[in-house]
């Protein structure tokens, strides 16, 4: 077991399993859609995936980010009725034998999760000029996608499932959940306990995309460039990732 290097604060260093514990974290997260129980979520938990959302980075230490908690089974059910229409465009937009595979895949939880949570973006939070923000002013909504990624492996760690479901107009979202002008739906959450996770991506599982080798995404010093330093890099690349899509934590 590592211990902490001299002069370095132990409450700041991970011990082999907790680094272990993080990795296993990471690739045990799965997206959730059909295996939620109506087991209730208890509050504390609740609070403890809340509460990791909210200790997420944030540009200029904006803090976008609210939580929209949605129980009601008749919000719920317009939620799921958007949903509804939206897949049915969607479906359109694939062609031939895709068309036919993205009819059969089951994309969202809402109405069997027993919570629902729409994490938003209030893009005037800290004024109008925000430090990091000055130049590019997605820079919100990106931290409110920080903030949704925390959640998500929290609730991993919990046992909790999480699906992120994207297929609605936005207006529709907006609007079942009052949400005023400045305030942007930025994730649509499925959350409950679960029967259990799947090892893969159910898209992967489906057929419709494998995971891209990393080694091929990863550039030296500009879009396109190689140095000396890149074979040696890029098979450990393929090491660390064939060891990750086995389940086995770094060494
Ligand atoms: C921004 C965004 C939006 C969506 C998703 C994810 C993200 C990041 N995903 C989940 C997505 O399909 C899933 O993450 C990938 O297939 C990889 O699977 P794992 O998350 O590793 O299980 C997703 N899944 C789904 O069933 N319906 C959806 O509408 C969406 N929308």
């Amino acid at each position: 077991m590592q211990s902490a290097a001299p002069g370095q604060q132990a409450h700041h260093h991970f011990d082999d399993a907790e680094r272990a514990a993080v990795y296993r974290n990471i690739l045990a997260r799965r997206d959730v859609r059909g295996q939620f129980l109506p087991d209730p979520v208890a509050d504390d938990m609740l609070a403890r995936i809340l509460t990791a959302a909210h200790f997420a980075p944030s540009v200029g230490f904006m803090q976008p980010w609210s939580f929209v908690l949605v129980r009601d089974q008749a919000v719920k059910r317009r939620v799921h009725d958007a949903f509804t229409l939206a897949n049915t465009e969607a479906a359109q937009m694939f062609e031939g034998k895709q068309r036919e595979v993205y009819s059969g895949l089951r994309l969202q939880g809402i109405l069997e999760a027993p919570i629902n949570l729409c994490v938003t973006c209030d893009r005037d939070r800290a004024g109008p000029v925000v430090i990091g923000r000055t130049h590019i002013k997605a820079m919100d909504l990106y931290s409110s996608v920080c903030a949704v990624q925390n959640l998500w492996l929290a609730a991993r760690a919990e046992g909790l499932g999480v699906g992120w479901v994207s297929i609605f107009r936005q207006s529709a979202i907006r609007e079942i959940l009052s949400l005023p002008e400045r305030i942007m739906p930025v994730a649509y959450l499925c959350i409950g306990h679960v029967s259990h996770f799947l090892d893969q991506p159910e898209l992967q599982s489906a057929g419709w995309r494998q995971r891209l080798p990393l080694e091929d995404l990863v550039h030296f010093d500009h879009w396109g460039g190689e140095n000396e330093d890149a074979a040696a890099l890029r098979q450990a690349l393929q090491a660390a990732q064939q060891d990750a899509s086995r389940g086995i934590p770094p060494r």
